[in-house]
C-alpha cells in the first residue's frame, strides 16, 4: 500500500512538472502570437513605404518587382509562424487539462530503458525531446496492443520489437491524479468500465484512452485498399473509424487533410451524434454524406426514394431486386455502354422557342454521334458531338437574324430593354440598317444562349430512354432464369420504371444505375482526388452502389463497416455483400477485421440480444453488470401505456435518456399522442434532419441506426406487428441500441422473434384489473 501511495505521490510531482512547462509555454506561445500579429499588421501597412514604386525602365521595375516579392516573403514567413505558434497553442489548450492518460516503460535491445508518457497530443521541451507523445506516434501503438514483455510495433523505417516493462493508466481530473492502474492486458478492463459506466449523451465520444488491440488494428491499418470491419452491434466499429481518421490525419499530415476524406453515414441524425469526436481531438471534420444525398443531389429533376418510402411502404426483397442491385448487374450496364459506341444511342430533339421545328432533330444529332472515328470513346463521342452542334449553332445566327420574329420581337421591347441591348448608350451606327443588324444579332445570340445552354450540358441525351432500353436489352444479355426471374416479371419491371419516370419519380434501386449510365456516357469526371471513403452501416447498401463508389472514387482506399446482424434491407443475401465486394478489389489487398466484443450493452443486456439472433456472427459480452431485460406481458393497449409510464418513471429516477423505439412512424406518432395524452413529456423523433436531445425519445426503428441510449423501450414487441423471420435483425438492432437498461412491452401474443431462454429477462404481467 505505502508503495503504492510512493508511486503516486511521484507520479503527482511528474504531473506537476508537465503541467507547470505546459503554462510555461502557453504563455510563451500566447505572447508570440500577438507579437506576430502585430508585426505582421505593420508590415502591411508599411508595405509601400519599403517597396521603391519607380517604373521609369525595365531594370527598376525588375527591382521593384522583386523588393513587393520580399516583402510579401516576409509576410508569409510570419503568417507561418503565426499558424505554427496558433496550432501549437492549440495542442496545449487541448493538454492543459489532461497531460496524458498512460505511461509506458520498455527497454530497446542494446539502449537504455525508457518512459514515455501518452496523450491527446505531443509536447516536446526547447531541446525536441518528446515529454508527452500523440497517442497515434508510432511508440504508441505497443501501448494498446500488447501485453508485458516483448512486442512491436511499426516505425517508418520498419518494425521494432522492445521490452515493455510497465504500462500504467492515469485518471487525471483537474491536475490531479484521481486513480492510476497498473496493467498486464492490453488495455486493463478497470479503465475500459469506468469509460463504459459513464451515461450516454447527445455526443458521441472519443475513446483513445481505451481503444482495444482488434480496434488498433482498424485503426492503423496502412496496407489494405478495403478494409472490411465486420462487428457486432456496440462493437466499436463507429469510434473505430473516428479514430482511424485522426490517425490517418496525423500520420499522412502535410500530405492529406480531411477535404481528402469522405464518409458515407447512415442518416443525419447519426452525424450530429458523432460531430465532435474528432474536434475533440484536434482534427477537423470530415464531410459527412447519406448515400441519399450523395445520389439525389444529382438527380434533380426527379424525386428519390427516401430512406422513409423504403422502409415505411414495404420491404422488397425479391429475385429481381437481387438481381438489380448485383455487381452481375453493374458488369452488364458496362457491356451495354460499350455496345452504345456502335448503335442504340437515345437522344431527343433540341428545340428553340422562337421555331416551330426542331432546331437539331434527333436524326441530325444521332448522325453526327456516329459519325465520328470508331475508336473514339463514348465521352470523346459525346464531347465532339457538342462542339460540332455549337459550331452548327454560330452558323445559324446570321441566317436566325433574318427572320420575322427578330423584327416583332425588337418592336416589342420596352425603352429600358432596348437600351440594354448596346454596348453604350451613345454607340454609333453608319446608317439604320447597320444598327438593325447590330441589334438583330444581339437578340439572336441573346436568346440562342439557352440552346448553347442545353447542348453543352448534355441535353439532348434522353438519358430516361436510355434507361429503359438498357432494361428492354437485359434479356437478350443474360440468362435471367439463372436469376430466378421470368420474363413476365421482368417486363413487369421496365413497366413499373417507365411509370415512376412519368412521375418524375426513381426507386433507389434505379438511380445508382442510372446514374452510373450517365457517367458512362458523358464521361463523368471521376473524383481523383478523394483518399479514403469511409462507409458506415454497410449491410444497408447495395453490391451495385458500393461497386459505383468505387468506380466514382478511383484513387481511394475504402473503409467498410457494417454488422451483417443488422441489415434493414438486404436482409438475408446480406452476407453474399462482402463477397461480391471483394471482387472488386484486387486479392491482396482485401483486409477483413471481425470486433466481437460489445462494448455498448451491459453483459444482461447483449446475452438477450445475442439471442435473438439465432444463428449468426460471434458475440460476446463485455463484463459489465446491470439489470436483467424486463418484458412487459399485457393484456390491453391501455394497460401497455401504463407499463410504459412506470418504466419512464423508474428510468427517470435513474437519470436515464430512454428511447423509446417503434417498428414504424405511424406506431412513433401514436405512441407519441398517447403520452402527451397522460401528460408525459417526450420528444418525437419523426425525420434525421432533426436534433438529439435529452429526456425521453419516440422514433421509428430505422432512425435508430448506429445510435445508443441509455435506455430502450422496444414499443409494441407482439407477434402482429413482428413475426417474419427477416425481421428479426430489425428486432436485434432495436434492442441493441439499449446500454443499461432494456425494456419489451407488448400487447396480446409476445412476437416469437424474442429470445427464448426465459432465464435472461424478468417477466411482468399487466392486468387491466
Ligand atoms: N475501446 C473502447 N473504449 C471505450 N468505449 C468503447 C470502446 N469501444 C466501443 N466503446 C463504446 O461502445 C459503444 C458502441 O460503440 P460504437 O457505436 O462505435 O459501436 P458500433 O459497432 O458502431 O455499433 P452499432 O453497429 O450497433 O451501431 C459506444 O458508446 C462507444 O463509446
Amino acid at each position: 500500500m505505502t508503495h503504492a501511495n510512493d508511486d503516486k505521490k511521484t507520479e503527482q510531482k511528474h504531473l506537476d512538472w508537465i503541467l507547470q512547462l505546459i503554462q510555461d509555454r502557453e504563455k510563451y506561445l500566447k505572447h508570440a502570437i500577438a507579437a506576430a500579429e502585430g508585426e505582421a499588421r505593420n508590415l502591411n501597412s508599411h508595405f509601400f513605404d519599403n517597396v521603391k514604386l519607380d517604373y521609369d525602365g525595365y531594370s527598376t521595375s525588375m527591382e521593384t518587382a522583386l523588393s513587393i516579392h520580399q516583402q510579401q516573403q516576409m509576410l508569409s514567413e510570419r503568417e507561418h509562424a503565426w499558424q505554427h505558434s496558433a496550432k501549437q497553442l492549440d495542442t496545449i489548450e487541448r493538454l492543459k487539462t489532461r497531460p496524458y492518460f498512460a505511461r509506458v516503460d520498455f527497454t530497446e535491445s542494446g539502449s537504455e530503458p525508457e518512459t514515455i508518457y501518452i496523450g491527446l497530443g505531443s509536447f516536446a521541451d526547447e531541446n525536441d525531446h518528446f515529454l508527452i507523445y500523440d497517442w497515434r506516434a508510432p511508440i504508441s501503438s505497443i501501448y494498446y496492443d500488447g501485453k508485458l514483455g516483448k512486442v512491436s510495433y511499426h516505425a517508418p523505417d520498419g518494425d521494432v520489437t522492445v521490452n515493455m516493462t510497465k504500462k500504467r493508466q492515469f485518471v487525471i481530473e483537474d491536475g490531479k491524479i484521481v486513480d492510476m492502474f497498473d496493467t498486464n492486458e492490453s488495455i486493463g478492463d478497470q479503465m475500459l468500465l469506468r469509460a463504459l459506466s459513464e451515461k450516454s449523451s447527445t455526443q458521441m465520444k472519443s475513446i483513445v484512452t481505451t481503444i482495444q488491440q482488434e480496434q488498433n488494428k482498424i485503426i492503423r491499418n496502412t496496407s489494405a485498399d478495403l478494409l472490411f470491419v465486420q462487428g457486432a452491434a456496440g462493437s466499436g466499429k463507429t469510434s473505430a473509424i473516428l479514430q482511424r481518421i485522426a490517425y490517418l490525419l496525423y500520420r499522412y499530415r502535410g500530405n492529406l487533410t480531411s477535404g481528402d476524406v469522405l464518409m458515407f453515414s447512415p442518416n443525419m441524425l447519426f452525424n450530429d451524434y458523432i460531430k465532435s469526436v474528432l474536434p475533440e481531438m484536434g482534427e477537423q471534420n470530415v464531410v459527412q454524406l447519406t448515400y441519399w444525398q450523395y445520389v439525389s443531389r444529382r438527380l434533380p429533376h426527379m424525386r428519390t426514394e427516401t430512406l422513409f418510402d423504403q422502409f415505411e411502404h414495404g420491404q422488397k426483397d425479391t429475385a429481381v431486386h437481387r438481381f438489380k442491385t448485383s455487381t452481375a448487374f453493374f458488369n452488364l450496364l458496362e457491356r451495354y455502354a460499350r455496345h452504345l459506341n456502335k448503335r442504340g444511342i437515345a437522344v431527343k430533339d433540341i428545340k428553340f422557342k422562337h421555331s416551330t421545328k426542331p432546331y437539331f432533330s434527333k436524326d441530325e444529332i444521332r448522325e453526327l454521334y456516329y459519325s465520328f472515328n470508331s475508336n473514339y470513346s463514348l465521352a470523346n463521342r459525346i464531347e465532339a458531338t457538342r462542339e460540332e452542334l455549337v459550331t452548327r449553332l454560330n452558323h445559324k445566327v446570321n441566317s436566325e437574324a433574318k427572320k420575322s420574329w427578330v423584327r416583332e420581337y425588337i418592336e416589342g421591347l420596352s425603352k429600358d430593354q432596348l437600351t440594354a441591348l448596346y454596348d453604350r448608350p451613345d454607340q454609333e451606327f453608319k446608317s439604320e440598317d447597320d444598327e438593325y443588324r447590330f441589334l438583330s444579332k444581339r437578340v439572336v445570340m441573346q436568346q440562342l444562349a439557352e440552346v448553347n445552354r442545353r447542348i453543352n450540358s448534355n441535353q439532348f441525351l434522353n438519358m430516361q430512354l436510355q434507361y429503359l432500353r438498357f432494361l428492354r436489352a437485359i434479356p437478350k444479355m443474360t440468362k435471367l432464369a439463372d436469376w430466378q426471374i421470368s420474363e413476365d416479371e421482368w417486363l413487369a419491371e421496365v413497366d413499373r420504371v417507365k411509370a415512376n419516370f412519368l412521375q418524375k419519380y426513381i426507386a433507389m434501386d434505379d438511380a445508382t444505375p442510372y446514374l452510373y449510365l450517365w457517367d458512362l456516357v458523358t464521361g463523368r469526371q471521376m473524383d481523383y482526388n478523394m483518399r479514403y471513403i469511409f462507409i458506415d452501416e454497410i449491410q444497408d447498401y447495395t453490391p451495385l452502389e458500393i461497386a459505383y463508389l468505387k468506380a466514382a472514387f478511383p484513387h481511394a482506399r475504402f473503409t467498410l463497416l457494417g454488422d451483417l446482424n443488422q441489415a434493414i434491407f438486404t436482409k438475408d443475401d446480406s452476407r453474399t455483400l462482402l463477397k461480391q465486394i471483394s471482387t472488386l478489389f484486387a486479392h491482396d489487398k482485401v483486409e477483413v477485421v471481425q470486433l466481437t466484443r460489445s462494448y455498448r450493452s451491459t453483459k444482461q443486456i447483449t446475452n438477450y440480444t445475442k439471442q435473438i439472433l439465432r444463428t449468426g456472427e460471434k458475440i460476446e459480452a463485455f463484463n459489465r453488470d446491470g439489470e436483467k431485460p424486463v418484458e412487459w406481458q399485457c393484456d390491453q393497449p391501455e394497460t401497455a401505456l401504463k407499463a410504459l409510464t412506470k418504466v419512464l418513471a423508474r428510468n427517470q429516477q435513474k437519470h436515464y435518456t430512454t428511447a423509446i423505439i417503434t417498428k414504424n412512424l405511424a406506431q412513433a406518432e401514436q405512441v407519441y399522442a398517447d403520452l402527451q395524452q397522460e401528460g408525459q413529456a417526450a420528444s418525437l423523433i419523426k425525420t434525421a434532419n432533426q436534433r438529439l436531445v435529452d429526456g425521453n425519445l419516440v422514433l421509428p426503428s430505422y432512425l435508430a441506426k448506429g445510435l445508443e441510449f441509455d435506455a430502450v423501450v422496444m414499443w409494441g414487441a407482439d407477434q402482429q406487428n413482428y413475426h417474419a423471420l427477416d425481421e428479426t435483425q430489425l428486432v436485434y438492432t432495436i434492442t441493441s441500441r439499449a446500454m443499461a437498461q432494456l425494456d419489451v412491452i407488448y400487447t396480446g401474443q409476445r412476437s416469437p422473434l424474442l429470445p427464448t431462454d426465459t432465464a435472461t429477462f424478468e417477466e411482468n404481467h399487466e392486468n387491466s384489473h
